[in-house]
This record gives structure tokens, C-alpha cells and sequence, in this order.
């Protein structure tokens, strides 16, 4: 069943926060949204200009008209503004129940916008708070209005702390020891929310009124600056999630992930000069584009003519690609831990893999492509030749690998690779080969990133021991070879350049082409590291 959902809340013209954030997220995670408005709020991505807040009486008959047609699954409250109209969603909410409607209730006590703004007049806090203790099943607070609500300034960000950039730990503990306060106090399950926290991490954990840390999520911290109301969007995320589910451990593992999306895409949307919204519909871009691709229509985003046709299909890949960093395969590869048969096991499927990707690079190479395109790939056919057979000798030993056993994901990459080189343009042809060096590029910088950091904690290692003790360390370095980011970037371009000389239905070819080698390039990983895995890890 589809749940409904009501936001209460104030308003953001601009779409990013508010009402506006809160149908959308509702919308995104596949309930029906509803929403009555507390107040309008004149605001954009650089600050709030002004507030009118309409007579309480006409937001309980917005209230009162939702409830007397509509069964709720789910209530969100969002911005309040003053005492008054937090007493009248309290008595509406006191009402309901009397009247036998029960439903769970987030409440995201909001307090200052992002942009610095109050949205709470001071004096309204107690009714806020009131609100919680008599309605909240759970409450999203920040940082700093999680100090409000524990009435105390042992909260990083709370009235009292002056260590703005203080350690993230310590922080990190302190705001669970309020938010255990605070759950406590008001008998309500608190989303403790770490995306004020300094530092590279955005942790967030929901903690019991008994104390129990019901979940803890440790997500890396998004490089963006478009932040402007994640709050709403998770709080109305959250209730949508547990209408359906009933489970807030569950709810907050999947609102984390789709937010994580939705920030990683908000770079794309060009809302605003300021502090910008998220791209709370990220997943449906693909389906949108296969029914306009199905209908015939152009899927507007990606001509030649709207900037580099790359960046559309970088920008296209983000989920695809997040999910490759968060494999176990790459996390532990990246850390030393992979067991080493698992490694050896991938690397007999990469050089499987390879032969077949010098074969797809020949075909470009015999394509009618333009000249400078066909030597590119000439050259990149001898290239994954000798690499396979270097990984030959210097892993594989001397099994000449006649009769290795190529796993299903390798086949159906490779006859993905041979199928799109040898009978589709050559322009679909470079799209479907480009994951393979620019996803592989972009993935030795993580690689190597973790190589770092592993060398970092190994002081031991002097710094002419190029690899630390890192079981994979002299591979990992060979990923990030200048010359081969070289070579990503100029079949990047070529791609690019197919794409000028493409029409429509070709650059549509090249699209799908593209994101699914993505997709294959992420089960390829994948498929090397079985979650059930009996091998014990390299001592
Ligand atoms: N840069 C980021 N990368 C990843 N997650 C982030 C980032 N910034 C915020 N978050 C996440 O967004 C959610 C909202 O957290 P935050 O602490 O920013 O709340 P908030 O202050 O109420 O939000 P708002 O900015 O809308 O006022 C949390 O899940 C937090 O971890
Ligand atoms: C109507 C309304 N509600 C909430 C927020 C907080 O969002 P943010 O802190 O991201 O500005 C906002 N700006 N506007």
C-alpha cells in the first residue's frame, strides 16, 4: 500500500527546504505526500528575507480538512515559527488521538535555518518541547537544536561551546550523551544527526528512551555545499520509511543511502547561487530517460549542445559509482584486508577480462572511425595485451591461464564489450569501453588514497619503503600510473567527440552503452567477494 504522508511545515519557494523539500522526499521514497502549511516563508538559498504566519485558526482547518477525509500513516512536523501555532498542531494532534487515530509522528524541531536565520522565535521553545514529550516518536534534531531541546550546552554547536572546529570524536559523544538525555525526557526515539560535526565523517545514530543506541551509521561526508534542507528531506524520509516499514533502524539505513544520493547529485541541478538544495529524484533520472527514450523523444540532457556530453554520463553514473566505493571488495582492498586467494581469484577474472578488452580495442581499431581514433585504440589493444600478461607473471604464476574458469559476470561483460564494438556505431562502441578506463582511473584514486593512509599509520615504513606493508601495495601503485589517467582522459575526450558527430538515437545508444558498463564494471567487483566467505583474512 502506497502510505500517506502529512507534512506540517513552513515554505521555501525555491523548492529546497520546507514543504516543498518534504513532498518531494515523500515522493522520492514512494509515499503520497500531503502537506499544511504553518507559515510562508519568503526565502532562497542565501537566507530567509521574511515570514508570514497566517491565523492558527486557518492552519487547524488546513489540518482538520486533511483529517476528517484522509487516513494518515504518518505525520511530519517541520518549521513551527511561534508558541501559538505549536499549541494549535498540539491540540489537533491531542484531538486525533482522542478521537482513536493513532499515527507515528517525526518531529524535526527546527529552530535556525542553515543559512544563520531563526525559524523559532525564542520564546517558543517550550512549546516546542512540550510537543515532543507529548506527541514525538521521533525527533531529528541538529546539533545545535539538540542543545535547545537538553537545555544544557554540552552539545557541539549548543549555546555554550565555544570549539567550533573541537574534535569530531569527543563531539560525536557528546551529542549521543544529550541525545540519550533527550530521548529520555521526552519518551522519544532521537535521530542524533552529524552533519554539523567537523571532519570528514557524517555520522548519525538513533538512540531510546532506555539509553539503547538502536543504530549508528558512519557515512562519508558528502564534498558538496548543498546542504540547504537535508533536515527536512530526512525527517520526512524518515516517517515515510517507517509508515512502510516500522522499523527506525531500517528506515534510517535507507534514508541515509537515498540521501547520500540525492547530495552526491545536488551538484548537477543549478538551483541558486548560495547554499543549494539536494537532487531529491537522483534515482528516477534513469527511468524518466527510458520512457522518454522509448517515446522517441530526445532526453534533453544529453546533446552535445548542453556542455561536455561526458559530464551528463559522469553525472548519470553517480549511484552506480557510489556503490562501487562502498563494495566490501574495494573497501578492503583499498585497506590490506581482502584474503588473498579472493585477490588472486579477481585478478584471474581481470586478466580473462583483458584479453577480451584487447580484442573490443582491435575492433575500434578495424571501425570506421576517424583515423586518430582508430590508432588510439590500436595502441590501447597492445597495452591491455601486455598488461594481462604482466598480471600473468607476476601474480598468476606460471599457469598460462588456458584453463581458468570465466565467471559469469566476466562473460557477460565481455560479450557486452565484443557485441557493442563489433556491430554498433563506433561512437556506441568507445561509450561502452570508457568505463573501463575512466572508472578504473577514478577508482585508483581511492585505491591510492587508502594506500596512503596505510602508509600513514605504518611510521615503521620508512618513506623509501614505496608500498608500506600493504599486502597489495605494489599493484595499487601500478593503478595510478600517470600515463594510464592519461589515457582515461583522451578516450574521455574521444567520447566526447563521438558524441558531436552522433544524431540522437546514436547518443542515446551511447548513454545506455555507457551506464551499462558502469553497472558491469560494479558486478565485476561485486562478484569477486561473496559476502558468506569462508577464507580467514591475510595475518
Ligand atoms: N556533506 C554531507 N555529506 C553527507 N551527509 C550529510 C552532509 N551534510 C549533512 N549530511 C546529512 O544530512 C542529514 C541532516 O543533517 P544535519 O546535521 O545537517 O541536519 P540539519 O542541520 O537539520 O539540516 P539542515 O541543513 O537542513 O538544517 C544527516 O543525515 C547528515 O548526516
Ligand atoms: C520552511 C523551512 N523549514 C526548514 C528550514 C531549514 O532548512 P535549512 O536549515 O536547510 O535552511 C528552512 N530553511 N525553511
Amino acid at each position: 500500500m502506497t502510505v500517506r504522508i502529512l507534512s506540517i511545515a513552513g515554505t521555501d519557494p525555491t523548492g529546497g527546504a520546507g514543504i516543498q523539500a518534504d513532498l518531494k522526499s515523500v515522493a522520492a521514497l514512494g509515499g503520497y505526500g500531503m502537506a499544511a502549511v504553518t507559515c510562508l516563508v519568503a526565502q532562497n538559498t542565501h537566507g530567509v528575507r521574511s515570514i508570514h504566519t497566517p491565523p492558527v485558526a486557518f492552519l487547524r482547518e488546513q489540518l482538520d480538512a486533511v483529517s476528517d477525509d484522509v487516513a494518515i500513516d504518518a505525520v511530519k512536523i517541520g518549521m513551527l515559527g511561534t508558541a501559538e501555532v505549536a499549541a494549535t498542531v498540539h491540540a489537533w494532534l491531542t484531538d486525533q488521538r482522542a478521537a482513536g487515530r493513532r499515527f507515528p509522528v517525526v518531529l524535526d524541531p527546527v529552530m535556525v535555518a542553515s543559512s544563520g536565520d531563526r525559524l523559532l522565535d525564542q520564546d517558543a521553545e517550550d512549546a516546542v518541547r512540550a510537543l515532543a514529550v507529548a506527541h514525538a516518536d521521533l525527533l531529528t534534531p541538529n546539533l545545535a537544536e539538540l542543545a535547545v531541546l537538553d537545555g544544557t550546552a554540552a552539545v557541539p554547536g549548543g549555546p555554550l561551546d565555544s570549539a567550533e572546529d573541537g574534535d569530531p570524536v569527543e563531539g560525536w559523544d557528546r551529542a549521543l550523551a544529550a541525545g540519550r538525555r533527550v530521548a529520555a525526557h521526552t519518551d522519544s526515539v532521537v535521530l542524533v544527526k552529524g552533519g554539523h560535526l567537523p571532519g570528514e565523517r557524517t555520522p548519525d545514530a538513533l538512540v531510546a528512551p532506555d539509553g539503547a543506541l538502536l543504530a549508528e551509521i558512519a557515512a562519508p561526508r558528502v564534498a558538496t555545499r548543498n546542504t540547504h534542507g537535508t533536515g527536512c528531506s530526512l525527517s520526512s524520509a524518515m516517517a515515510t520509511l517507517y509508515a512502510r516499514t516500522g522499523a527506525w533502524p531500517a528506515s534510517l539505513a535507507a534514508a541515509k543511502r537515498w540521501l547520500t544520493g540525492a547530495l552526491a547529485a545536488s551538484d548537477g541541478l543549478d538551483v541558486g547561487s548560495g547554499t543549494g538544495p539536494v537532487h531529491h529524484g537522483h534515482h528516477l533520472d534513469a527511468a524518466v530517460d527510458a520512457w522518454l527514450a522509448e517515446a522517441g523523444a530526445s532526453d534533453g540532457g544529453a546533446s552535445p549542445e548542453a556542455g561536455r556530453f561526458t559530464d551528463r554520463l559522469w553525472e548519470r553514473s553517480t549511484d552506480i559509482r557510489r556503490q562501487i566505493d562502498e563494495l566490501e571488495f574495494i573497501v578492503r582492498l583499498a585497506d590490506g584486508t581482502l584474503p588473498e586467494p579472493r585477490f588472486r581469484a579477481y585478478l584471474a577474472q581481470d586478466a580473462a577480462y583483458l584479453q577480451a578488452y584487447s580484442r573490443a580495442l582491435s575492433a575500434l581499431a578495424a571501425s570506421s572511425a576517424p583515423a586518430h581514433v582508430r590508432t588510439f585504440f590500436a595502441r590501447g589493444a597492445i597495452t591491455a595485451a601486455t598488461e594481462e600478461t604482466v598480471l600473468h607473471r607476476q601474480w598468476l604464476g606460471d599457469d598460462d591461464g588456458q584453463d581458468l574458469q570465466i565467471g559469469p559476470v566476466t562473460s557477460q561483460y565481455v560479450d557486452f564489450l565484443l557485441a557493442h564494438t563489433g556491430r554498433e556505431p563506433w561512437q556506441v562502441g568507445v561509450a561502452a569501453v570508457l568505463p573501463c578506463y575512466w572508472l578504473y582511473a577514478e577508482i585508483a584514486a581511492t585505491l591510492s588514497r587508502g594506500l596512503e593512509a596505510h602508509r600513514a599509520a605504518s611510521p615503521e615504513q620508512s618513506s623509501t619503503a614505496s608500498n608500506g606493508d600493504h599486502p597489495y601495495g605494489t599493484w595499487l601503485a601500478a593503478y595510478d600510473d600517470p600515463g594510464f589517467q592519461d589515457a582515461a582522459a583522451a578516450c574521455r575526450a574521444l567520447v566526447d567527440e563521438a558524441a558531436q558527430t552522433a544524431d540522437e538515437a546514436t547518443r542515446r545508444a551511447m548513454t545506455t552503452a555507457f551506464l551499462r558498463a558502469c553497472e558491469l564494471e560494479r558486478d565485476f567487483f561485486a562478484a569477486e567477494l561473496p559476502t558468506s566467505d569462508a577464507v580467514s583474512p591475510r595475518g
